[in-house]
This record gives structure tokens, C-alpha cells and sequence, in this order.
């Protein structure tokens, strides 16, 4: 359940599922927690417009998270036991008052403990509170205006100015009758009350005594947060905003600027968002001169031009996807990949495996969940993918989308040379690669980031390898330049390629398998 990308381990269900004697309540969850089991069938519920059912289980999730909460907060009393603090010996009054700082942090951390799903590291936003907003709709679709009154005035108590919610809560005031007093719920209304005063307190201590406070609450109201403190909030949400808003712009088409370019298919054709194909974004004589690249890199032996050439068609592709998407800031290369895949021997007829499972670029793919988390090892930065391909002489090998279960395929594309496919990064593009059944697929895989400090630092080296011999070979004389150009190898600098072989085991692309601190450029290597 934790790790629903585990290929081997479905299988290894399916197997068990079709062994006699195994049924399907044989298989338990053991790191199951009660509240994200509630909340999970209550929001499936809500989704497909369930209400009966959902409120059922949202409540459920409701009492559960809110029992998880309390155990947690109980831990937080035990003894202090901050070993980087050793050295200093604090006076008494000092030693109880960071004693206690550490039992109230303790405390409000644990609403990001029961809102992270077992298995995963990021915590849901706003998870108490958005189980009103879900309940108060769910209650008054079924016809329970008292209850979805009281869930509005509970999630009032997180956010009292949401207009939203006090527009509703006037219809349900007006439903009810003027007579009838509307309250929150007293749990809840206790619940926001201590969680205030536990914080009106670190701050106090963060202000007066030192320290950082990562308050895990987006409802914290900015009376109660410290000048000197909101400035850095302010800071971390503006910046928050502009990712969001970096990746999830509308989609607008800017101008592209290469001749003979065209779009072939385009999201609505590709039943999706934010996905396009280019063709003729190289010529056939430039992917001959890239595959032989792929061919001689593995040998060990790589010639200068190829590799220019190589750089050349990635800087292409990026400003294609750059003016086609116009993101609203520089798009920058996160990793260049160029990769082969080749058929494994054998029978080929009716093989339905993947070369490379259902994934999505910057997140992890939880299709039971229908949800893709952004959280490592999945590369979060990355914001729109590429992938130029070289060649077609092989079976087999189509990219295809799904949609966010992994299984429903909502458009296919057939490589070939020249052809570049585009997408953003996230849950809105999980893809995957059937099985090569004959032959040799080639392509680049390329990734690209908005942000700066991502930039894949070999790249830029590599480009100013290359206008660095560009220059010293201007400075050459004529007959010299010819020499340089056509040098295979020998005597020519060393090209920015690593000269290791490529890997010739069986071996297949996992999500996060690459370290992202050790980005090689020019990555060559063969996969089956
Ligand atoms: O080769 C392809 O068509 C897709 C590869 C891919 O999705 C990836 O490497 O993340
Ligand atoms: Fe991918």
C-alpha cells in the first residue's frame, strides 16, 4: 500500500491472489492506521458523489485522527533528551522553559504526524480542518442542513474570514431560521484554542529566547506570529505561490521559432494536459550522427562533433518546450540522458510488459490513491520532460499516457526520428514505454527545471567546453579547423563524455534509482 510503484510486489500479490485458499480480506495492511483508511474510502466517496457514504467516514476519520492526535501528544511529556545541547550547561529556570519549548513543539508537530500517510513523508495540508469543508458539503447533500451548519462553524473556528464558508453558513443560517443558534464543535472549538496557546507560547520563546518554530499549521492567524517571524512566512508562502503558479499557468502557446518544425499532436489529441509532439526537430543525417554517438560511447570512443551535436539538438529541444509552454521564466536542463533500450531475445508474441513502468517525472505515482506524491526520492524539481527520439527501426517501444491509476492509457506516440515528445513533470502525465520487442530504441531524455539553483552543473561546463574550443579552433588556421572537426577521438581534447561502458545487464529505469547530486553529462547507456 505504501509503495503501490513496487512492480515486483504487485506481481507478487497476484500471484498469491490466485493460489486456492487465499481470499482477498487474506491480505492486511499492517501499517494501516484507522483515520487514513476512513479518510481515504470517505474521500472516494465524496468524489463519485456518495455523500451518504462519505459522511460516514469522514467522521470516522474525523475521531480516529483526532484519538492518533492525542496519543501523539501524550509522547511528547517524555524526558528531554537533545544530546546536541550536552556541552551547555543551563541554569535551572533555563533548562525547565527549553524543557517545556520542546514538549509545546513536540506537540503541534504531531498534527503533520497523523496527516502523512503511512509510508510516504510529506503530511496533507489542513487535514483537520478540510474534513469540515468535505463534511459541511456532504451533510447538506443528504439533507442535513444542522450538521453541515455545524461543520462550517467548525472549520470557521481554522479560518473565520474564509468568505466562502461565511457565505454558506449565512444559507445555512437562513435554511435553519434566524431562531436557531448555530455553534461549532466543542471538541474542535478546544482543539484550536490549545493549539493557539501552544503556539502563542513558542513564538513568545522563539522571540525572546531564540530558536525557529516550523509551524505546521497553515490557519495560524498572523496576529499571533511575531514580526521578525512573519517576515520569513511571508517569504516561504510567496515563494510557495510561485512555484504553484510557475507550473500550473494556463496553458498558452508562445511562437516557435524553427523552420520546418511542426506539431503534430497537441493535449486535446493527446487526451491530456500540458503534452505535445514536435516532429522534424532533427534531420535524418542528425540522428544517424546521434545514434553513432550511442554506438561509439559505448566503446569508449566519442567524437567531438557528434557530442556538439548532441548538445546542440538537447539546447533545441529545450527552447522548443521553453516557447511552447512559456512557463514565465528561463527553463533550465535538470539532466540529459541520452538512452537505448534493447529487445531481449526470445519469443516476442503478445508480450504486454513495460520497458519502463507508469511513472510520473516529479512525484510518486500512487494510483490506488489516484494521487502522485511530491516528496523523495522523486525528483521534484523537474518541471517539464522531453524526449527526442533517434530512431524507428525496432518493434515495440510506443511511450504511452495513463491516467492517474496507471492502467487506463489515454494516448500512445510512436518514436521516430526527429520526434519530440513534451509534457510537464507531475501527476498529470504519469507515462511508460512498452516492452521493445525487436531491435534497438534510441532517444534523449531530457528534464528541464525553473529552477536556477537545479541547474545540471555538468551541462553548463560542457557548454563552455565547447565555445572554448569553438573559439580556439577560429583562432586556428584553416586547414587545422578541418583536422578538428572531422577528429574521431585520437588527438582532439577530450569531448565532455564519460568514457564509461555502458551497463550490458539486464537492468531497468526505477523512479529515484539515479542520484540526483552526481548528474553526469551526456549519460550514455542501454536498457532493456
Ligand atoms: O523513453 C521514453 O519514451 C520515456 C522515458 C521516460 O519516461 C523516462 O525516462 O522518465
Ligand atoms: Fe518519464
Amino acid at each position: 500500500m505504501a509503495n503501490p510503484q513496487h512492480l515486483q510486489m504487485r506481481e507478487d500479490i497476484e500471484k498469491y491472489q490466485r493460489m486456492a485458499g487465499v481470499k482477498s480480506d487474506s491480505f492486511r495492511d499492517l501499517e494501516a492506521v484507522p483515520h487514513w483508511r476512513a479518510y481515504e474510502t470517505g474521500v472516494q466517496h465524496y468524489k463519485v458523489d456518495e455523500y451518504q457514504e462519505a459522511v460516514v467516514k469522514l467522521e470516522e476519520s474525523l475521531k480516529e485522527a483526532l484519538l492518533a492526535l492525542e496519543d501523539c501528544r501524550a509522547l511528547c511529556e517524555g524526558p528531554w533528551e537533545d544530546e546536541t545541547e550536552e556541552e551547555i550547561q543551563p541554569g535551572l529556570y533555563e533548562a525547565v522553559a527549553a524543557h517545556y519549548i520542546q514538549v509545546l513543539k513536540c506537540r503541534q508537530q504531531c498534527v503533520l504526524d497523523i496527516a502523512t500517510k503511512p509510508g510516504r513523508v510529506s503530511a496533507t495540508e489542513d487535514f483537520i480542518p478540510s474534513h469540515f469543508d468535505l463534511l459541511q458539503f456532504a451533510y447538506n447533500q443528504v439533507g442535513n442542513q444542522a450538521l453541515a451548519a455545524e461543520c462550517a462553524a467548525s472549520y470557521l473556528l481554522f479560518y473565520p474570514m474564509d468568505e466562502s464558508m461565511l457565505e454558506k453558513m449565512k444559507y445555512y443560517q437562513t435554511e435553519l431560521g434566524e431562531g436557531v443558534s448555530v455553534t461549532a464543535r466543542e471538541n474542535i472549538y478546544h482543539y484550536v484554542q490549545q493549539s493557539l496557546k501552544e503556539k502563542k507560547l513558542i513564538y513568545y520563546a522563539v522571540e525572546h529566547l531564540g530558536g525557529t518554530f516550523n509551524d505546521p499549521d497553515l490557519w495560524t492567524s498572523d496576529e499571533l506570529i511575531p514580526e521578525s517571524q512573519k517576515q520569513k512566512r511571508r517569504e516561504d508562502q510567496e515563494k510557495q505561490r510561485l512555484e504553484n503558479l510557475d507550473v500550473e499557468q494556463p496553458e498558452q502557446r508562445g511562437p516557435l521559432f524553427f523552420e520546418g518544425l511542426t506539431i503534430t499532436q497537441d493535449s486535446r489529441q493527446l487526451n491530456g494536459s500540458q503534452r505535445v509532439v514536435f516532429d522534424r526537430v532533427l534531420t535524418d543525417s542528425e540522428c544517424k550522427d546521434i545514434l553513432r554517438l550511442a554506438k561509439l560511447a559505448q566503446d569508449g570512443a566519442v567524437n567531438w562533433r557528434d557530442a556538439k551535436l548532441l548538445l546542440q539538438a538537447s539546447e533545441k529541444s529545450r527552447k522548443i518546450v521553453q516557447s511552447y509552454f512559456t512557463p514565465g521564466k528561463k527553463l533550465h536542463f535538470s539532466f540529459t540522458h541520452l538512452v537505448c533500450r534493447t529487445a531481449v531475445e526470445g519469443e516476442q508474441d503478445d508480450r504486454m510488459d513495460l520497458s519502463h513502468p507508469v511513472h510520473a517525472d516529479n512525484c510518486l505515482l500512487d494510483p490506488e490513491g489516484k494521487e502522485c506524491w511530491k516528496e523523495p526520492p522523486a525528483y521534484m524539481y523537474r518541471d517539464y520532460s522531453g524526449i527526442l527520439y533517434l530512431n524507428d527501426d525496432f518493434k515495440g517501444g510506443e511511450l504511452f499516457f495513463t491516467e492517474l491509476n496507471a492502467v487506463t492509457v489515454t494516448a500512445q506516440v510512436r518514436p521516430k526520428c526527429g520526434r519530440l515528445v513534451a509534457f510537464s513533470s507531475g501527476g498529470e502525465n504519469p507515462h511508460g514505454v512498452w516492452a521493445v520487442t525487436r531491435g534497438r530504441r534510441c532517444a534523449i531524455a531530457l528534464w528541464y527545471t525553473l529552477s536556477q539553483e537545479r541547474a545540471e552543473q555538468e551541462r553548463l561546463e560542457a557548454e563552455a567546453l565547447v565555445k572554448q574550443r569553438d573559439m580556439e579552433q577560429e583562432k586556428q588556421p584553416e586547414d587545422k579547423q578541418h583536422q578538428g572537426l572531422d577528429d574521431s577521438g585520437g588527438t582532439s581534447p577530450e569531448p565532455p563524455v564519460p568514457k564509461e561502458r555502458a551497463r550490458s545487464t539486464s537492468q531497468r529505469h526505477k523512479l529515484g534509482s539515479e542520484s540526483p547530486q552526481q548528474p553526469q553529462e551526456l549519460r550514455v547507456r542501454d536498457e532493456f
